[in-house]
């Protein structure tokens, strides 16, 4: 805007255009501060300090003087109009006294103020601060300001015409309605997300909308106008309390959003730190003076813009998609601010607009991370979906696998069942046939016992057998004290009858004589034996010695008396027999009794044959 600027006095006057929607101090403005408060008078004739040129519409108040006079000389464009509205849009201002002077004689037009942060009654607005100007003549006039600042003051000027600033006030308050409007929801909608998703994301992004609501409400003025104009105390602290507060809900919800915790140490570390700083700084207000706290808060506020926005940054360089949202958002909103700070700080022109710019980077910036945070939750959802899908399938396969295993197990049970039954069966029959090999065997191990104990031509013990029942019934007799007698038979000239009749002849004769030495002993107790070729032996226990004699001499005539028959031959034969007989008391070996009973059969043979010699009568004899 080229504004001409009026030479009077070398002073430099601000001219109030015609046809304008609005217009800031054209020339600039005088001031200077002061430790105490001056009346009118005294400024404007004896100012203690010389009054310093500002050719700007926006005055920075910075050190601690409590009190800062203004002066601003005014005039009216030709075809201007009388009634104005000036404006002072900076609401952190505790007390603003007013005086429109006209004339040489700086003579009092009018005058009012601004106590305490209270908008009199007749004020043209409930914001802060509105003063209504008669400019009458087209005179230099001048309007004097005695300001009283609190935390940090800023006197950006606007001037307005009476239809300007009606159709202006309901703007803004379309404006912040729908600013606030859009914050409410946001935050309603966070919450009702925090109480049915209990997402940790959404109470910090509520407690950061919450926050940056207190911010804008302290800094745009409808914090005074509409919620605590009576509470001037909390008015002083203000800017102190809702700047760090705005910064710590922001870094809790960068915290939380981008989930520093798991981003590392360092980005753990630094982020609880940043919160603890704004906790400190938040419990620093009531000891530590606002020309120190406030530019400390400033200046880590910097640092955590930085911090913040490389943090997001790089996390996006990491492909992290919530970083992105972030560092838009906060690109947006840092990018608002600063042409803020660098309108109100006379790097670009004032504009009562630079104010709104904020706010519509809040809203950007609110609305930009709810959808990020809708869209992270979804994508969390997704991946849980994705990872539940994964779950199920792999739970499928693995009762698959399972199935698969155990269909595998039983029929490998199966199997071994089988082989266990074919098994059982083939060892149950192999024992069974064990059993009838081995009955097989011990049927034919006692015929072959019976052979091994039997003559195979009569059918009567052989030799081997009656020498071991000789020997047993000798100890037998000897402990049962009962007698044993003892007959050797043997058939006579038998070489004679193999010679005349051939020897299957001789082989009946033999078997004649047993079958008569077993029919006339008779007695079970009797053992007849062939001990030889044509010899046989008869033990016979228990007889009396005459007995014995009465068995061998029947013997004897039985065979003289009969005949074998072999082959139409009647074959007549005789049989020459010894005997022996031992009483209890005596003690004598199987070989001694056999050779008794030889020796008797021998003295039969020589005696003629035919006949029975008691070896008893030997005995005698010698
Ligand atoms: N047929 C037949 N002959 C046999 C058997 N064992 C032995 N001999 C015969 O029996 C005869 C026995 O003859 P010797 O011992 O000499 O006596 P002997 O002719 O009987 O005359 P003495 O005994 O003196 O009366 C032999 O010629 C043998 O060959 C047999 O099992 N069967």
């Amino acid at each position: 805007k080229s504004q001409s600027v009026t030479q009077n006095d070398s002073l430099q006057v601000n001219i109030l255009p015609a046809g304008q929607q609005h217009s800031h101090l054209s020339a600039g403005m005088y001031y200077f501060r002061v430790g105490t408060k001056l009346s009118l008078q005294q400024a404007i004739l004896r100012p203690p300090r010389p009054w310093v040129f500002r050719a700007n519409s926006s005055l920075h108040l910075t050190d601690e003087d409590q009190y800062t006079w203004i002066k601003m000389p005014l005039q009216r464009a030709n075809n201007a109009g009388e009634q104005w509205i000036m404006t002072i849009d900076w609401p952190l201002i505790r007390a603003i006294d007013w005086y429109h002077v006209t004339g040489e004689n700086n003579q009092l037009q009018a005058q009012g103020s601004f106590t305490n942060w209270q908008i009199p009654p007749g004020a043209p607005d409930e914001f802060p601060f509105a003063i209504e100007l008669k400019i009458e003549s087209h005179a230099t006039e001048t309007l004097y300001l005695r300001i009283q600042h609190s935390e940090k003051a800023l006197v950006p000027v606007t001037f307005w015409t009476p239809e300007t600033f009606a159709s202006h006030k309901l703007d803004r308050n379309w404006f912040l309605g729908l600013f606030y409007g859009v914050l409410l929801a946001m935050f309603a909608y966070n919450l009702s997300l925090f109480a049915f998703v209990q997402n940790r994301g959404f109470a910090s992004y509520c407690f950061y909308v919450l926050t940056m609501a207190a911010y804008t409400s302290v800094m745009n003025g409808s914090g005074v106008a509409w919620l605590w104009s009576a509470m001037p105390e909390f008015l002083d602290y203000a800017y102190r309390i809702t700047v760090p507060l705005a910064f710590l809900g922001a870094v809790v919800f960068i915290r939380d959003f981008l989930m520093l915790k798991k981003q590392g140490a360092f980005f753990d570390i630094t982020s609880q730190l940043a919160c603890a700083i704004w906790v400190l700084f938040l419990l620093l207000i009531p000891f530590v003076s606002p020309a120190v706290l406030i530019p400390a808060i400033e200046v880590f506020g910097f640092i955590n813009c930085v911090y913040g926005f490389t943090t997001s940054s790089y996390l996006w360089w990491k492909r992290d998609a919530s970083a992105k949202y972030l560092t838009l958002s906060w690109a947006i909103l840092i990018f608002s601010t600063v042409i803020l700070i660098m309108g109100l700080r006379d790097f670009i022109p004032y504009q009562i607009e630079l104010h709104y710019l904020q706010n519509v980077g809040v809203t950007i910036e609110v609305l930009l991370l709810s959808m990020a945070l809708a869209e992270r939750i979804n994508r969390e959802r997704q991946m849980r979906f994705e990872a539940q899908d994964m779950a199920l399938q792999m739970s499928k396969e693995a009762s698959k696998a399972k199935e698969s295993e155990v269909s595998a197990q039983e029929r490998l049970l199966g199997i071994e069942r089988r082989v266990k039954e074919e098994l059982s069966l083939k060892v149950h029959e192999q024992t069974r046939e064990l059993k009838v090999a081995m009955q097989k065997l011990q049927i034919m191990n006692k015929e072959l016992e019976r052979l091994s104990l039997t003559d195979a031509l009569t059918g009567l013990a052989n030799r081997r057998h009656f020498d071991d029942r000789l020997a047993d019934e000798i100890n037998r007799a000897t402990r049962n004290e009962t007698s044993l007698g003892l007959l050797m038979l043997d058939i006579d000239h038998f070489k004679q009858i193999n010679d005349t009749f051939g020897h299957p002849a001789g082989d009946k004769v033999i078997q004649t004589l047993s079958a008569l030495i077993q029919r006339v002993s008779g007695r079970a107790s009797d053992l007849p034996a062939r001990v030889g070729g044509e010899e046989f032996c008869l033990l016979v226990a228990g007889e009396t010695a005459s007995s014995v004699a009465q068995l061998a001499e029947n013997l004897r005539q039985t065979a003289q008396n009969e005949t074998a028959v072999h082959e139409n031959n009647h074959i007549n034969y005789t049989v020459s027999i010894g005997f022996t007989c031992i009483t209890p008391s005596q003690i004598i070996t199987a070989s001694s009794l056999m050779k008794q009973a030889d020796d008797a059969l021998y003295k039969a043979k020589r005696g003629g044959r035919n006949c029975v010699v008691n070896y008893a009568l030997i005995e005698a004899e010698n």
